[in-house]
């Protein structure tokens, strides 16, 4: 959406659509709100599958000789398609299955209940994308969106108490996620024979660094071909931990600009690269353009985790990894959140204002 469209029908109050509500009511109305009018070849079930490498998560922090292979798996799947199904994470089955019981139970709680999580000014709570503009294209999808880390800027408020172990297992989630992070990005390095800490010293300090948890819930979406439950975007994390629907698929991944369907392994993690770990590899890894197509008849809830580098970090190509025949295709930023959330809101891929021109 051109700049231009979006100052010209501002709203003077952002609007609080919830997509929960209007799926159960039979106001067609508001659906016009959702629909790409273009249709922007949305299909779901019709794309092809995306073959998506499974990297087995201890043999990559193993000394074995076996990690070598494992290395260069991990290294091929984020220059092909910034993704890869982490197995072995060392979470169990009915662990990941109690941390999806919980969302879909948080979900499922009547409204009045969970408007007491209701996101007010900023982006953490129960809610969606703020909507400025009447031209904006929704997306449909409900979230509850939490700042885990650092510790010290937690706002227990927007932590469900219901059901009782929400905020236990959220911790005992988030503090695997962070071991798996670390084990990735020791593993990136070293799978470009870089020094194994060079791009976890651009990271920060563990405590100071963010993570943002997104629970993600696409009610059935009845108009099929026209609706997107979240728009194309690459994430603006470092690295993304996406815990899919065990049963319900919908995530599709653009490779060589078209789309493909990525598949459930219900104990896996799916890896999904940033576009700060894009600058950091100086574009050798990618970080992949995806979108969510909404299912017609049953819900999908997905929990995402945003690693995030401390904010006040600098960001940059790797040294080692600019050089003549690969010359420095972006520059070094701080703060990259606040860039990726200035263009995206403009309808642009962010990674593109911080390119070297
Ligand atoms: O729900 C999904 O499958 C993807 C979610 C996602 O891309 C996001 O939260 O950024
Ligand atoms: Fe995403």
């Amino acid at each position: 959406m051109a700049e231009t469209e979006i100052v010209a029908s501002v709203l003077t109050e952002p609007e609080f659509i919830l997509v929960q509500e209007i799926a159960k009511s039979s106001k067609s109305n508001i659906m016009e709100r959702f629909i790409h009018k273009d249709g922007d070849g949305i299909k779901n079930g019709s794309v092809p599958v995306l073959e998506v490498a499974e990297v087995d998560i201890n043999l990559l922090k193993s000394s074995s000789p076996a990690a070598k292979n494992e290395l260069s798996k991990l290294r091929s799947a984020l220059e092909s398609c910034g993704c890869f199904q982490a197995i072995n994470h060392g979470m169990t089955d009915s662990f990941l299955d109690e941390i999806r019981e919980m969302s879909k139970q948080f979900f499922s709680l009547p409204m009045e209940e969970k408007t007491k999580y209701a996101r007010t000014d900023n982006m953490e709570g129960y809610g969606n994308d703020p909507v400025l503009s009447q031209n904006q294209i929704l997306d449909w999808t409900d979230r509850l969106y939490i700042n885990v880390n650092p510790k010290s800027q937690r706002k227990h408020q927007f932590w469900p108490e219901n059901p009782p172990k929400f905020r236990e297992n959220l911790e005992e989630y988030v503090n695997n996620v962070k071991v798996l992070n670390e084990i990735i990005f020791r593993s990136m390095a070293k799978s470009l024979d870089l020094e194994e800490s060079c791009f976890l010293n651009q990271y920060g300090d563990d405590e100071q660094a963010i993570i943002r948890a997104r629970f993600n819930f696409y009610p059935p979406c009845p108009t099929s071909g026209s609706i997107l439950g979240l728009k194309p975007h690459a994430d603006g994390s470092a690295i993304t931990f996406l815990l899919q629907d065990r049963e319900v698929e919908g995530l599709q991944v653009l490779k060589d600009e078209q789309w493909y369907s990525v598949p459930i392994i219900p104990n896996a993690i799916l890896v999904n690269l940033g576009e700060q770990a894009e600058i950091m590899s100086n574009g050798i890894f990618k970080s992949p353009v995806h979108r969510v197509v909404p299912n017609m008849t049953r819900d999908r809830q997905t929990l995402a985790i945003f690693c995030i580098p401390h904010p006040e970090m600098e960001i940059g190509p790797a040294e080692k990894l600019v050089d003549e025949s690969r010359p420095r295709l972006y520059k070094t930023v701080k703060n990259y959140v606040s860039i990726y959330f200035k263009h995206y809101q403009l309808g642009k891929r962010p990674i593109e204002a911080v390119k070297v021109p």
